[in-house]
């Protein structure tokens, strides 16, 4: 199994990179797994997997923190985002807005096609601004009924799907989606619980 771990950021992975010994570099190829950082965002996500994702790969991991709409998911919880939606993909029409395929310019949700047991199966919005006022809060939950968002997860099964390879989505919830309040989002906490079941996931998968 040829697998590619991808995340925004080094520090989503730090305990990983100490497992494994990796040295701290965004592109890291192993015997066993290869490791792709992008960078925050779906710009940077999709430019990075447009130079480093190829047809070798069986499995395509992408792992990271994420806020939450659902108050029933503790904060450090982890979920797999099995369905996720550009959300800001489209056209405001007034008080209305028209997703992509409304327009008639392609599709803007896209699912996992990897399965896993053990962690409850939500769906995701992928956002370029994290939301953290009430009104749009209000306006996107009534719009997509979303569970947890992101700032990349879309934008990696979208190319995922282009490429016919099979990708999981793994988040560690870190904060709850709420008007901005930063001090109470649980980062590190978020971090450890993910970067431990990343290096199980991984040991599993090499053995
Ligand atoms: O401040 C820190 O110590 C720190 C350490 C590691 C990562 C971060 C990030 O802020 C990473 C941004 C990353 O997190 C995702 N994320 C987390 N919460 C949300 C949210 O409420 N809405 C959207 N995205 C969220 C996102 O995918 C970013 O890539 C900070």
């Amino acid at each position: 199994m040829k697998l590619l771990v991808v995340a925004a950021t080094q520090k989503e992975l730090t305990k990983v990179y100490e497992h494994f010994d990796l040295a701290e570099q965004d592109f890291i190829k192993t015997p066993n797994f290869d490791i792709l950082i992008t960078g925050v965002g779906m710009t940077t996500t999709a430019f990075s997997l447009g130079q480093r994702l190829d047809k070798s790969y069986d499995l395509v991991l992408n792992v990271g923190i994420a806020g939450s709409f659902d108050k029933n998911i503790p904060l450090g919880g982890l979920v797999n985002i099995y369905k996720d939606t550009f959300a800001e993909l489209g056209a405001e029409d007034n008080n209305n807005f028209l997703t992509i395929d409304e327009l008639g310019f392609g599709k803007n949700t896209f699912q996992s096609n990897y399965e896993i047991n053990n962690l409850p199966k939500v769906k995701g919005i992928t956002v370029n601004k994290v939301h953290g006022n009430s009104k749009s809060i209000e306006t996107i939950t009534k719009r997509f009924q979303p569970q947890v968002e992101s700032m990349e997860g879309a934008a990696v099964f979208y190319a995922c799907e282009q490429l016919s390879i099979p990708c999981l989505q793994i988040r560690s919830i870190s904060n709850y989606v709420t008007p901005r309040a930063k001090e109470t989002w649980e980062i590190g906490l978020a971090i450890k619980n993910l970067n431990d079941w990343v290096i199980d996931f991984i040991t599993q998968k090499i053995k």
